[in-house]
């Protein structure tokens, strides 16, 4: 097995081109981009979108704001930072050689929540932090949306498409990663793990380090640029399209002497959503593989002490795979 990374792969880029036809419903360029991103996440399980939408000035703004975060707020005030929701509150550096710290802030698109993370953070308030990170990601959640979209599309289910989709909230987590101490090569930011969230999208400030694992110990380090995010399938979406997608196996490792910053927002449906594989992506060749499964109790599950003995990818397959599949 080769543990090394590949550098020479790259996942395909896909430009949502502002004020584009492409990227109005129902031309044909819409339709060839629907193509091209069920054929990314079909393939790789996730890609890289460059989208302008979201202006370098909300982006910096973002990063100079996380990095303050970090550095200035006092430890007793990051860990305020709680939710009874698994990996939904602060995550600090649990030793002195993990370098991963991160935040997290439920239903990020309502500027109230927010607005209640920062008033912990700084009780005079933080008007600023506020504003930019409501608009990221509110500008996320609209990509999102817009991905979501296409993949319906994709599969030709766009007439129903208020059936399928789901209704959900952004969950944000705001990441710091330390570069490795001195003498290490490189360091684990990130253990390897698929995402339990419906779909992830994540924005960095361009020091490297997020990795994909393509074949079976083959991993790749995806770099950004600065109008593009990374789109990553997550155990649902997989699982909803009937294993066609792949919920893709990735992980952070950290070399250089740069720390890396990173956002991620995740599409988590709304208490009591049922995941369910639309009827139409059921047939003979393609047998239904998971049952109806309700989203909660799979995160809840995926964060139990049983699943820490299966591996992240196969947690999907152990809480909602139907063996044999059944075809209709
Ligand atoms: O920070 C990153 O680039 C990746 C984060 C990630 O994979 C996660 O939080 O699930
Ligand atoms: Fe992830």
């Amino acid at each position: 097995m080769n543990m090394g990374v590949n550098a020479e792969f790259q996942v395909p880029v896909i430009d949502f081109r502002t004020g584009s036809s492409d990227m109005e419903r129902g031309t044909k360029g819409w339709h060839h981009l629907c193509e091209r991103v069920r054929e990314a996440c079909e393939t790789y399980g996730c890609f890289q979108v460059v989208y302008e939408r979201v202006s370098r000035k909300v982006r910096d703004d973002t990063f100079v704001l996380l990095k303050q975060l970090v550095e200035e707020v006092p430890l007793e005030r990051k860990q305020k930072n709680v939710n009874p929701k698994p990996n939904h509150g602060f995550i600090g550096p649990c030793s002195d050689t993990s370098l991963y710290e991160g935040y997290g802030i439920d239903e990020a698109s309502n500027y109230d929540c927010v607005e209640s993370f920062a008033q912990l953070m700084w009780p005079n308030g933080h008007p600023h932090f506020c504003e930019t990170i409501h608009t990221i990601v509110k500008q996320m959640e609209e990509l999102n949306s817009m991905i979501w979209l296409m993949i319906i599309d994709s599969y030709g289910l766009g007439k129903k498409w208020e059936s399928v989709m789901i209704d959900y909230k952004m969950l944000l987590r705001m990441m710091k990663y330390k570069s490795p101490p001195p003498g290490w090569e490189s360091g684990q930011g990130l253990h390897s793990h698929s995402d339990k969230p419906v779909s992830t999208i994540i924005c960095d400030d361009l020091v490297s380090g997020l990795e994909i694992e393509v074949e079976d110990g083959q991993w790749i380090k995806l770099s950004s640029s600065p109008s593009s995010f990374f789109f990553v399938v997550g155990d649902p979406l997989m699982a909803w399209s009937n294993g066609r997608m792949k919920a893709v196996n990735h992980r952070v490792t950290m070399s250089g002497d740069k720390d890396r910053f990173s956002i991620a927002t995740f599409a988590m449906p709304v208490e009591g959503t049922i995941i369910s594989t639309p009827k139409e992506l059921v047939d003979e060749q393609h047998p239904q593989l998971f049952k109806d499964f309700n989203f909660m109790e799979f995160l809840i599950f995926a964060f139990s002490e049983k699943a820490s003995f299966i591996e992240s990818t196969k947690q999907i397959h152990a809480f909602a795979a139907l063996s044999p599949p059944v075809s209709e």
